[in-house]
């Protein structure tokens, strides 16, 4: 049997929409992700369990997880003895840290190692970046390729290889709060603007090419001073309840950043120590979470998709 993570991830990183991404994990190590586990049977099936499974349509068919064991045995292994696939749903969906890519890349990485059919990296991120293309309406790899690989990653169509990796400073804390209620991808970029003045798209890209250089020459504070993001956030803030008060209240309680997690309505918190980190989740569960919602404090997750043992 093969059984792999797939952790959470915050997508654009506020400073980089639809281009940065990070794999996140709790420091109470919390399992923050789906966890797919593949094993031989006489003939395929498909179960969802875990928290979130009732959530997700009851048609195997329907499933992301499902569809991308029926891809994988008609486009790459066609040999692949029958698998009973089990999929445990762990994020809730429309939640902004990466559901969808979590599924999506569990599933790959366990159906790969399982029949041994070793593709190359790039080979797995586009066959994953395919899947998540279709669910959202647009391929972007910003949950993609952190999910897989962890850390945060520069990442889209023209980067080499799909991915570039930065390094991030060990004692950042970011604190992710899921207020509780789903907001659909596609509905989130359908709000987006459809065009760029050129002023925008210019600071966009000064805003970002200078956090990357940046963080690459660990000037970890000075990179933190660039994070904004005037493309996404001010089109989606008015769907996110809460997130315009969590925006102004978090920096008074030491928030270095505060910004939206991929889609939303997740919001995150950048902290530079894990006090200001819990001063700003006690805020945020008394003020932003309903009774379905959790926070969690987290670092970054180096390590990204990985098999685990069973009772993990
Ligand atoms: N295994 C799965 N995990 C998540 N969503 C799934 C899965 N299978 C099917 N879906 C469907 O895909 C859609 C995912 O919606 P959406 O892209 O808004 O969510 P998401 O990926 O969870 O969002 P985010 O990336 O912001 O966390 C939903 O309609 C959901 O029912
Ligand atoms: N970059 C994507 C992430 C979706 O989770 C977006 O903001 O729409």
């Amino acid at each position: 049997m093969k059984r792999f993570f797939a952790p959470a991830s915050i997508g654009n990183f506020c400073v980089g929409f639809d281009s940065l991404g990070a794999a996140i994990a709790p420091l109470d190590g919390t399992l923050l992700g789906d966890v797919v586990s593949v094993e031989a049977a006489e003939q395929d099936s498909f179960a969802c369990i875990g928290p979130y499974a009732a959530k997700l349509p009851a048609q195997a068919e329907e499933n992301l997880a499902y569809q991308c064991l029926v891809h994988f045995r008609e486009h790459v292994a066609a040999n692949m003895p029958g698998v009973k696939l089990t999929l445990e749903k762990r994020l809730p969906i429309g939640s902004g840290l990466g559901s969808s890519a979590c599924s999506v890349v569990a599933t790959f990485a366990a159906l790969d190692a399982f029949a041994q059919t070793q593709l190359s990296q790039t080979q797995m991120i586009e066959l994953m970046a395919d899947f998540e293309g279709k669910v959202s309406g647009a391929r972007h790899y910003d949950n993609i390729t952190p999910c897989y690989l962890g850390g945060l990653q520069l990442t889209a169509e023209l980067v080499p290889d799909r991915a570039l990796s930065l390094p991030s400073d060990d004692n950042w804390r970011l604190v992710v709060a899921y207020p509780g209620f789903a907001l659909n991808t596609a509905a989130a970029r359908a709000v987006l603007p459809q065009q760029l003045a050129t002023h925008d798209a210019v600071e966009f890209a000064q805003r970002l090419s200078a956090f990357t250089l940046l963080m690459a020459q660990q000037q970890f504070d000075k990179a933190v001073t660039l994070m904004k993001d005037e493309i996404a956030e001010p089109a989606r803030a008015p769907l996110i309840k809460g997130f315009a008060e969590a925006r102004q209240s978090l920096p008074e309680l030491g928030a270095l950043n505060v910004s939206i997690s991929g889609a939303g309505p997740t919001l995150f918190a950048l902290c530079a120590s894990e006090e200001d980190a819990q001063r700003c989740q006690l805020w945020l569960q008394q003020n932003y979470l309903n009774k379905h919602g959790f926070s969690h404090i987290c670092r970054i997750d180096p390590q990204g998709t990985r098999e685990i043992k069973e009772g993990e």
